[in-house]
C-alpha cells in the first residue's frame, strides 16, 4: 500500500506525517482522525497498558475515515494472529515492536503486508542489524531494559541521523519519548519520515489521549515550532 496520504488537509512540514499510538477509546479515535492526524495506532500486545482487544478493535475501526490508516501493533505475536488481525480490522501497516527476525518479516511482506520493524536504539551498534531486514518502513524508540515500549524516553537523536545517512532508502519512523514541545526539533534535525508518539499525548492515564496535547503534536509537527 502506498505512504502517501494525498485527502490529507494540511501538508506536513517536510512532508513529515504524524502516527498516534495506543488509542483504546472509539470517540477519542474519531476525534484524532477528525485532527487530520496521519496514522492511528491500534495496541494488540495483551501486556500493554494501551491494549485494545481486537473485539473492540471490530466494533468501531473500521469507523475511522480512510485518510487517517490503522496501524496495528504487536510483540511477538504469531504470524497467522498478525494477518488474521490486519484482514480483520483493516490495518494498512502492521508494527512489529519484540524480537521478529527478519525471517518473520519476510514472511509477513510475502504475505502483502505493510511491515514496520521497531527497533530499540541502546548505541550506534543497534543499527547494525537494520540491514537484515527486507521492510521499507524502520521505527526506532528508545531502549529501556526489560521493557517494549511506550515509555515516554528519548534517546540519543544523533543516532537517528545516522540511519538516515546508512540507510537512506528505508523510510524512518521516529518513536521515544516525543511530545509537543520536542517534536519540532525532531522533525528539523533529523527528517524523519513519521514522527509516532504514545506517552508525550497523554495525562496519567496509558491509552487516554489529551487532545489539545493531540493538536499541539500535529500543529509543531507540521509548522516546525513548539506550540503552546
Ligand atoms: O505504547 C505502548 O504501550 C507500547 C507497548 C509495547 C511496545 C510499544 C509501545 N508503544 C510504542 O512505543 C513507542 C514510543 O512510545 P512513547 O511515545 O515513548 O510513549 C511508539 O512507537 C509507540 O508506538
Amino acid at each position: 500500500m502506498s505512504e502517501s496520504n494525498p485527502s490529507s488537509p494540511i501538508l506536513p512540514h517536510e512532508n513529515c506525517r504524524v502516527k498516534i499510538c495506543g488509542v483504546t477509546q472509539r470517540e477519542q479515535a474519531l476525534a484524532i482522525a477528525e485532527l487530520g492526524v496521519d496514522y492511528l495506532g491500534l495496541n494488540f500486545w495483551p501486556k500493554s497498558k494501551r491494549h485494545l482487544p481486537l473485539e473492540s478493535a471490530l466494533t468501531w475501526a473500521r469507523e475511522i475515515p480512510g485518510t487517517t490508516k490503522l496501524v496495528g501493533l504487536f510483540v511477538n505475536a504469531e504470524a497467522n494472529d498478525v494477518q488474521d488481525t490486519a484482514a480483520s480490522v483493516g490495518l494498512s501497516f502492521v508494527q512489529l515492536h519484540g524480537d521478529e527476525t527478519p525471517d518473520f518479516c519476510a514472511r509477513l511482506v510475502e504475505q502483502g503486508l505493510n511491515v514496520i520493524k521497531a527497533i530499540q536504539v541502546k548505541d550506534e551498534s543497534s543499527l547494525d542489524g537494520v540491514a537484515a531486514f527486507p521492510v521499507q518502513n524502520i521505527l526506532l524508540d528508545a531502549y529501556h531494559p526489560g521493557m517494549r515500549g511506550g515509555i515516554g524516553e528519548t534517546f540519543p537523536w544523533k543516532l537517528a541521523q545516522e540511519f538516515k545517512q546508512r540507510y537512506p532508502e528505508r523510510h524512518l519512523w521516529l518513536a521515544g519519548g516525543l511530545t509537543p514541545e520536542n517534536v519540532a526539533e525532531a522533525v528539523a534535525g533529523v527528517h524523519p519520515q513519521v514522527v509516532d508518539v504514545a506517552s508525550g499525548v497523554e495525562d496519567a492515564s496509558p491509552g487516554v489521549k489529551n487532545l489539545e496535547k493531540v493538536r499541539r503534536f500535529i500543529e509543531a509537527t507540521r509548522t516546525g515550532a513548539a506550540v503552546n
